[in-house]
């Protein structure tokens, strides 16, 4: 028990593959220092009941109350942080109206860090509420607020992976929102690159830099091309919007004759660590691509009902072996919580399955084998965003950072309807990920350390 500082006694539900989860039914999740799960016991393990007695004795035990459940904290892998404050608005237009008539003129009130402090840390608050535990974030064009929003996930204990965002080309962007010229974009990021990475030596979940280029249609070639080779130089994260929609597909094909997907891998931005979110519009070639430069898809089901003219066939693309998380996509998507994300992932998967048009014969109506589960779409939300990010987050196991969050089924504002005491933990599983609500997320631990006391 030396190296052990807490042990967790309660049932969890973590992903074993996108078909199947673990049920733990009263398992021990013994944490380190170091806030890693290092043991993770069955009742049916020899060592159960010495470890359970030991933690009593040396007062590290804590105990789920009946009817609470362990999940692991979720990975939300795309959200636009200054949209925090425009969410729930403006989404009855087309996305080239909206990013220039809302979007961008709200993103350049964040040069005023005052303004920028005040959403970021009302946003981080809410998603971490919300069970997630682990944030990819577009922040703005500005330097000094994209490493305000960093400071503020390190300072809230959130494992942040942040990007200043990269808008140079003069021609496609507003004057009073974008960067100065080429070279500013690129030694901002590299300097944002640096300072987050000495921020991430202070904290024990981490944060990350990220080179954020918006998208193809706001960066000229040379933005690409050296954010390519910042992402190479220091080996991070990189993060874009890739093939959203009808208009954003079509600029790029039109500037390039390419899809993104080669654009965006022809100047070096696709790598193992690179996240795009979207990739509504990849062909089997673009998705090939994804497999073989390690690259996954942020899938924003919410977002994409608005502004991606499409739903994206994501069972299919998952099962050619791209990676897939998934994505608030705040504020085209309006909910802060991955729950409405896993939940909308599954309702989009349905519908592209059985199609729309009731003039259409039933065999004709829709796209085969496109539904997903809400197994598959829990498994997107961590498993799946976990590795998109290559970090040990995502599942309840041994070797895995110990990311969680409690549900309580009971809490008098949003009890669930949960009324016969043997109902199968199967049941339950399904019910805790259509159901819960803010109000049932009674605690969230980041690397073992409780965020919301
Ligand atoms: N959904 C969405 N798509 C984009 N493409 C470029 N910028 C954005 C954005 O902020 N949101």
């Amino acid at each position: 028990m030396e190296n052990i500082v807490k042990v967790f006694k309660g049932t969890g539900f973590s992903s074993l593959s996108a078909q199947e989860i673990e049920i733990l039914e009263n398992h021990l999740f013994c944490i380190d220092g170091k806030g890693m799960i290092v043991k993770r016991l069955a009742p049916s393990d020899s060592s159960y009941q010495s470890t359970l007695q030991a933690a009593k004795d040396e007062q590290k035990l804590i105990e789920l109350k009946e009817g609470q459940y362990l999940l692991p904290g979720f990975i939300d892998l795309h959200i636009h942080a200054p949209q925090w404050a425009q969410s729930g608005t403006a989404l009855d237009i087309p996305l080239y109206q909206w990013l220039n008539t809302y979007t961008f003129p709200l993103e350049a009130k964040f040069e005023d860090t005052a303004f920028a402090k005040k959403v970021y840390a009302h946003l981080v608050d809410t998603l971490l509420a919300n069970g997630t535990t682990t944030g990819l974030y577009f922040a703005t064009v500005h330097e000094e607020a994209s490493y305000l929003l960093a400071d503020i996930c390190a300072r809230k204990g959130q494992r942040g992976l942040v990007g200043k965002v990269v808008m140079d080309d003069a021609e496609q962007n507003p004057a009073d929102y974008r960067d100065e010229d080429t070279e500013s974009a690129l030694a901002d990021t590299e300097r944002f690159i640096q300072r987050v990475k000495a921020l991430q030596a202070e904290t024990v979940q981490g944060v990350y830099p990220v080179v954020t280029p918006r998208f193809v249609p706001c960066c000229t070639d040379e933005a690409l091309a050296g954010l390519g080779k910042l992402a190479e130089k220091y080996d991070v994260h990189v993060t874009s919007h890739c093939s959203e929609s009808d208009w954003e597909h079509g600029y790029v094909k039109e500037r390039f004759g390419k899809h993104d997907t080669q654009v965006l891998n022809d100047f070096g931005l696709l790598r193992d660590k690179s996240v795009m979110a979207h990739c509504n519009f990849l062909s089997d070639a673009d998705a090939a691509t994804f497999k073989e430069t390690g690259t996954a898809i942020a899938h924003c089901p919410i977002s994409n009902a608005y502004f991606a003219n499409s739903v994206i066939p994501i069972k299919q693309f998952h099962e050619q072996g791209v990676e897939v998380g998934l994505g608030t996509d705040l504020s085209g998507g309006y909910d802060p919580s991955v729950y409405s994300a896993i939940r909308q992932a599954v309702i989009s998967s349905r519908m592209l399955e059985d199609g729309v048009d009731t003039k259409k014969a039933p065999e004709e109506r829709g796209t085969d084998h496109s539904r997903i589960t809400v197994k598959e779409a829990f498994y997107f939300a961590t498993v799946g965003g976990g590795e998109s990010v290559r970090l040990p987050i995502g599942r309840l196991a041994e070797q895995y950072a110990f990311d969680a969050q409690v549900i309580d089924t009971t809490v008098a504002q949003a009890s669930m309807p949960i009324f016969d005491e043997n109902e199968p933990l199967e049941d339950i599983f399904q019910k805790l990920l259509y159901l819960t609500k803010r109000e049932n997320i009674v605690s969230v631990w980041v690397q073992g350390k409780q965020i919301n006391e």
